[in-house]
């Protein structure tokens, strides 16, 4: 099968700090890939190559097997690929809705009667419907992460990346979102989450990936990384 994302050979270096070293990477249709590591590993930038934030000093990146290093983020966007931040960026003057709308339109070029359809699923699927007039900055730290997601599903992504929006949530309102990404998951959208929560990723991947000083260290059935003991030495010694 033909993965939906995959990064062949990236490489990036600031100057002389190397980054990424010749990292390879796949998420296929429908699958959900986690990745962790320490501090620094590169996760954030592997995201940021995949997205078209950061070009890379070496490799490609492939959407449905297509070559799209050269492409512009918002190109990707478009292309089906959508992104949720760690510190979400909503127009906190706007309504939750009018965020949506944004992302819709925007993002996906949707118009007219399709951009609202797809606004009112994605409130849905988000839960968020209840909330769809009220002024984004005026939500709490788990609907804003809500609306982030609500933000990039309304793009209509065929995978999406999440860098660490599990940060700062309660257990319980951990365990809300875990639902909100698995129902992502359910409706056939690839998910690639970056979280230094392990439990709650654990909840959702299929596979997991684990990073250090820019490279894949591990890459395979969640358990299994886990238990690794380069994983365990390079990652969760540390975070234990
Ligand atoms: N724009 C930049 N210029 C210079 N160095 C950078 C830049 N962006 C990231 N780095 C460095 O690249 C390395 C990898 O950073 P990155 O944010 O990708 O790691 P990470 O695994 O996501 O870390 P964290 O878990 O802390 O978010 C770090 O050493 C970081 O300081």
């Amino acid at each position: 099968m033909t993965a939906v994302l995959e990064g062949r050979d990236l490489s990036v270096r600031y100057g002389d700090l190397p980054v990424l070293r010749d990292v390879g990477f796949t998420v296929a249709p429908g699958e959900a890939v986690g990745i962790v590591g320490p501090n620094g590993a590169g996760k954030t930038t592997l995201l940021n190559v995949l997205a078209g934030a950061v070009r890379p000093t070496g490799g490609t990146v492939r959407f449905d097997g297509r070559d799209i290093t050269r492409a512009r983020p918002d190109q990707r966007a478009r292309m089906g690929i959508g992104r949720a931040f760690q510190i979400p960026r909503p127009f906190g003057g706007m309504t939750v809705l009018e965020n949506v709308v944004v992302a819709a339109t925007h993002g996906a070029g949707l118009r007219g009667h399709a951009a609202h359809r797809r606004c009112a699923d994605v409130l849905d699927e988000c839960g968020l419907t209840t909330l769809a007039n009220r002024r984004a900055e005026s939500l709490g730290l788990l609907h804003r992460k809500r609306l982030e997601l609500a933000r990039c599903l309304a793009t209509g992504p065929r995978v999406v990346l999440l860098d660490e929006i599990g940060g700062g949530l309660t257990d319980a309102e951990a365990a809300e979102l875990v639902a909100a990404v698995r129902q992502v998951r359910s409706a056939g959208t690839a998910i690639v989450w970056i979280e230094h929560i392990v439990h709650v990723l654990v909840q959702v991947v299929d596979r997991l990936i684990c990073m250090d000083t820019g490279r894949v260290i591990a890459d395979g059935e969640p358990a299994r990384v886990l238990g690794d003991a380069v994983v365990i030495d390079a990652y969760l010694g540390r975070t234990s």
